[in-house]
């Protein structure tokens, strides 16, 4: 099978409520993948699973060809598998290059040491100074990581996750709180993001999802209930039923 991240029969519940129920899913290399529902659908949850950040209770979870079910957080970022996450990550009082080199090193591992300390922090600067670039950030990289916008920590947040190496990236609601120019900023992004990464979105924002996603996932209550193109997805009389109602 050619899925880069493969799910069967995923669950977790707390106590009596099943959270994510049964969840399967193939996401082959180098879609952008998005996950809707209403709140409280399980789709956080499921991006706490995907991560590791979470023990699911049953299914399991391959990347890779690689079943990665029990592996820790660390583990998959190591593997390729980062998230960028809703609650920020970003060390506030650092700078944003700091920010980014930090997690280049974290990939790097002790690599960086076959130059000399000067070289070695020359050629970590200019990795995170490239992710930077690539998110749009780069003119921001000696300003302290809590002075950039909103939308800015954002940015950073993508560049951070890049910067670990990541083939796939689990997006946890990257236009949450944001105004309308740093969102259209944040979904150039990720559209330039689709030629090089697999992504998977959850993203509340419609207008977003469907101008992004080659194919659009919807859970309801911890299930999966359709899976497909924008249009397919769109026309569906269940999620019309179940999710999008009057607003369909
Ligand atoms: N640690 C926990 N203990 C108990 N219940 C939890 C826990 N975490 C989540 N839940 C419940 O699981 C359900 C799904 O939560 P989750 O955050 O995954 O939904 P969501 O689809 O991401 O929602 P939203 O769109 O509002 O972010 C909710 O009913 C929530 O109250």
């Amino acid at each position: 099978m050619s899925a880069l991240l493969s799910i069967r029969d995923l669950r977790k519940a707390y106590g009596a409520l099943a959270v994510t129920d049964g969840i399967s899913l193939d996401v082959p290399e180098g879609e952008l993948h998005a996950i809707i529902g209403p709140n409280g659908a399980g789709k956080t949850t499921l991006i706490h699973q995907l991560s590791g950040s979470l023990k699911s209770d049953s299914g399991s979870v391959h990347f890779a060809g690689e079943d990665i079910t029990r592996l820790p957080m660390v583990a998959r970022v190591r593997r390729g598998l980062a998230r960028s996450f809703q609650i920020t990550s970003i060390l506030e009082g650092f700078t944003v290059l700091e920010n980014a080199a930090t997690a280049v090193q974290a990939r790097s591992g002790s690599s960086f040491r076959f130059f000399g300390p000067a070289a070695a922090e020359r050629a970590l600067n200019d990795a995170a100074m490239e992710t930077l670039s690539r998110v749009g950030i780069a003119d921001r990289a000696h300003r302290r990581a809590g002075d950039l916008s909103h939308g800015e920590k954002r940015q950073l947040e993508i560049a951070i996750a890049l910067a670990t190496g990541a083939k796939m990236l689990l997006l946890d609601e990257p236009l949450a709180g944001t105004g309308h120019e740093e969102g259209a900023v944040l979904v150039e992004l990720m559209r330039q993001l689709k030629s090089t990464h697999t992504v998977v979105l959850i993203e509340h924002d419609m207008e977003a999802v469907f101008a992004l996603a080659d194919r659009v996932s919807v859970l309801v209550y911890g299930r999966l209930i359709a899976t497909g193109d924008a249009a397919t997805v769109r026309a569906d009389p269940e999620v019309r039923a179940a999710y999008l109602g009057e607003e369909a």
